[in-house]
């Protein structure tokens, strides 16, 4: 009680009171988009792309032109509405006049798939102005990283590079970075000639989700590094920090910006990004934004896409799989994605479905349990149609981009409205329709349609489905729960196979070692 009035009373900030209302906006054909470059627009054109979408006219506004990124933007905008181009397409356009390449825009989002999906629509649109684009996300190792960020000086034949000589200049091979905290934070502290001293833009995509997680302080870092500091600009102190390089200045030039008398010029400037935006302040103020704008669409704090239709199948707790699989069969091969609450639920339910043999579908699992390699492996297959139902644990939830998924089932309810417009935002994307079927048992629909009415979502009609069709899948949900039985039990012992063979390997090691 004391805790829900502590969440109600929290204030809102002035200046989110009067945002930039995006569904004021409409579609810009690229024709008509002012001050475009030619070159960009060629190569939005060969991504199919023939107009922006209104939140990345309403960026375009604040970004270019003669208020350009004067101020830091806050952007709350739905699931599928095109958030990654809004901040990419400006960043590149301002950065194509630079003429010495080093590293002028980071983008840091909360997971490595997420991350290669970013680097991917960065790639599509800077080479196309000279702009070399990087990724540090521990998806090679640190050492290829290193090789593909770092650019090493030529040296006369004969002579070896010397990674522990600082008299040797590093440059920066790229222009933009999309980098995950983790390995972020590892080229801050260890990789020579990495530095974020010529960073103009930063951008934060996922926000809420990554501000919850500190990940070695890596928002202070970056922020500290980024920081002019007028007393000392050339070599200020940045001795807390665990960088003892000497690498880590901001040297971007001092200058009058229109309104803001003593900034820097070219101004630092964040983009911050989510469709569900925190509006805690204390949150907040960790991004020390100056004066944000911010852009929000329409009146409620949540919105769902536009051509999202919410359903709710009501079943008997214990026969939930067969609903599920009742309803992947009335879905006919249609892309699919299906969440469960956790990443064991993830790995049985998955399993039990691919017991259930009239299923003619393709079914595998996505989920934080699994090696990275066999994420992407399942990601690209499920993206390329040979895989038609995923069924993933909230790893799936935010920012993924998967062409073509018409439906997404709640296998388990979502506890929040966040996980519900994430989950849900991964159909009806780019202006398409798409479907979010929840199944719930009847205790469970109220407090769902409580949770969907903070969405400003008051229709979300039953999607029931003829007993017939599950009283015909019993007989082979008896067996493939059989099935089921077996294969944890194998995998069961399999594991403690395992885990005693280490343990014995240990015991072996230390009884060597003393001897
Ligand atoms: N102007 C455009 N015209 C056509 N398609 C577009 C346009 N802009 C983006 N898209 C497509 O829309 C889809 C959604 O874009 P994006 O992933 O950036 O959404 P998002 O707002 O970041 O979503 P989320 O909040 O789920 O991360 C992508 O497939 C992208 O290629």
């Amino acid at each position: 009680m004391v805790e829900k009035q502590k969440r109600k009373s929290i204030p809102v900030l002035p200046w989110m009171r009067s945002p930039v209302d995006v569904s004021l906006f409409e579609e810009c054909p690229l024709e008509i988009l002012p001050s475009l470059d030619p070159r960009l627009k060629a190569a939005l054109q060969n991504m199919g792309i023939s107009s922006l979408f209104p939140v990345q006219l309403a960026v375009w506004q604040e970004a270019i032109g003669p208020g350009s990124f004067e101020r830091d933007l806050c952007i709350n905008s739905p699931t599928g509405s095109g958030k990654t181009l809004a901040y990419a397409l400006p960043i590149v356009q301002m950065l194509s006049s630079r003429t010495v390449k080093c590293l002028r825009a980071l983008v840091v989002l909360p997971t490595r798939d997420l991350a290669l999906q970013v680097k991917e629509v960065f790639a599509a649109i800077a080479p196309a102005v000279g702009l070399s684009v990087g990724l540090a996300v521990g998806q090679s190792s640190i050492a290829d990283e290193i090789a593909g960020l770092i650019k090493r000086p030529k040296l006369e034949a004969g002579i070896c590079y010397d990674p522990e000589d600082f008299s040797v200049q590093l440059q920066s091979s790229v222009d933009i970075l999309v980098a995950t905290p983790g390995r972020l934070m590892d080229h801050i502290n260890f990789t020579k000639g990495f530095t974020l001293q010529h960073l103009c833009y930063l951008v934060i995509d996922e926000t809420d989700r990554l501000l919850r997680e500190s990940y070695q302080s890596w928002l202070p870092t970056v922020l500290q590094l980024t920081h002019v500091d007028d007393e000392n600009i050339i070599f200020p102190s940045y001795t807390s920090l665990p960088c003892s390089a000497g690498f880590l200045k901001t040297i971007r030039r001092f200058g009058i910006e229109r309104g803001f008398k003593g900034a820097c010029y070219p101004r630092f400037s964040k983009m911050v990004l989510s469709a569900t935006l925190t509006q805690d302040p204390g949150k907040l103020a960790q991004l020390d934004l100056h004066r944000p704008l911010f852009l929000t669409t329409g009146k409620r704090r949540y919105k769902l896409p536009e051509k999202l239709e919410s359903y709710m199948t009501i079943c008997e707790s214990k026969l939930k799989p067969l609903y599920l699989v009742a309803l992947l069969q009335s879905l006919g091969g249609e892309k699919c994605i299906v969440f469960t609450s956790s990443v064991e639920s993830t790995h049985r339910l998955c399993t039990l479905l691919n017991f259930f043999d009239d299923l003619q579908l393709k079914i595998k699992e996505y989920s934080g349990l699994q090696r990275q390699s066999l994420r992407s492996k399942t990601l690209n297959a499920f993206r390329g149609g040979e895989i038609q139902v995923l069924v993933s644990s909230d790893a799936m939830t935010r920012g993924m981009d998967v062409e073509g998924v018409r439906n997404v089932i709640n296998y388990d309810m979502p506890a929040f409205i966040k996980t519900y417009i994430h989950r849900a935002g991964r159909t009806a994307r780019a202006g398409q329709s798409g479907r979010c079927f929840t199944l719930l048992s009847k205790d469970g629909v109220r407090r769902f349609k409580k949770l969907l009415q903070k969405a400003d979502n008051d229709s979300c009609p039953e999607h029931s489905l003829p007993s017939s069709s599950i009283e015909l899948l019993q007989p082979t949900y008896v067996s493939a729960l059989e099935k089921l039985k077996e294969k944890v039990e194998s995998e069961r012992s399999r594991k403690s196979t395992i885990m005693s063979s280490r343990v014995g390997k240990r015991k072996d090691t230390n009884s060597n070692e003393k001897s």
